[in-house]
């Protein structure tokens, strides 16, 4: 697969590269739900991209909705805790996210699911990270964007306003406390010509 990068919305090195995570700023979203967002996380990110886009085994996706079967509108791929990630600094993305997150989480980081929004046409609807232990437990899920910017939208499961977060390249949002169950999120789609993105989501253990 091939990715057109606009080059000059990207930096100019081309050796990933993770600052700190101390510069975190965590907004307090309500009923438990909170995010912590750190732009620019990673730079020199456009090579980590190109190869991600053409190296990672992309699946699509159907799923059934009512009578008929449909595409997911983007594609995905799945590491589990044993399985070796694509580029060893998403490796280190997850150590360093481990060791930031460890006292609050109580646990590690282990699995990353990668998404890969080809155009402005693919999203994710509205939902909640919720099969496994997020369904009824506190948990984190850290998402590292990479890419073209896309928004990604919060809303109150509730009922309420919506927040909405651009994620630029190299950008890092960690949903945290009980947002999975009393939020949900969505990366709508975008009416005018955008160029592809990847998601990578890093959550512990039984948390999907
Ligand atoms: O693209 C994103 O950053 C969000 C992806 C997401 O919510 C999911 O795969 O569960
Ligand atoms: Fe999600």
């Amino acid at each position: 697969m091939s990715a057109h990068l606009q080059g000059s919305l990207f930096d100019q090195t081309d050796r990933p590269l993770l600052g700190r995570l101390t510069g975190l700023r965590r907004t307090v979203l309500g009923d438990g739900a909170w995010v912590d967002l750190l732009p620019g996380w990673l730079s020199g990110g456009d090579a980590l991209f190109t190869a991600l886009a053409a190296d990672v085994p992309w699946r699509a996706e159907r799923r059934r909705m009512y009578d008929r079967t449909v595409d997911v509108p983007r594609l995905l791929a799945f590491y589990g805790a044993a399985d070796p990630l694509p580029d060893p600094v998403l490796d280190e993305a997850r150590t360093a996210l481990s060791a930031h997150y460890a006292e609050e989480l109580g646990e590690s980081f282990t699995t990353a699911g990668l998404c890969y929004y080809r155009d402005g046409r693919d999203s994710v609807a509205w939902h909640g990270d919720t099969h496994g232990r997020s369904s009824y437990e506190d948990t984190m899920v850290a998402i590292l964007s990479l890419g073209a910017p896309r928004d990604l939208l919060l809303r109150p499961v509730g009922g309420g306003g919506t927040v909405r977060r651009p994620l630029g390249h190299g950008d890092l949002i960690v949903m945290g406390g009980s947002c999975q169950r009393t939020w949900q999120h969505a990366v709508p789609k975008t009416a005018h010509a955008q160029g592809p993105r990847i998601s990578v989501q890093y959550r512990p253990r039984g948390v999907r």
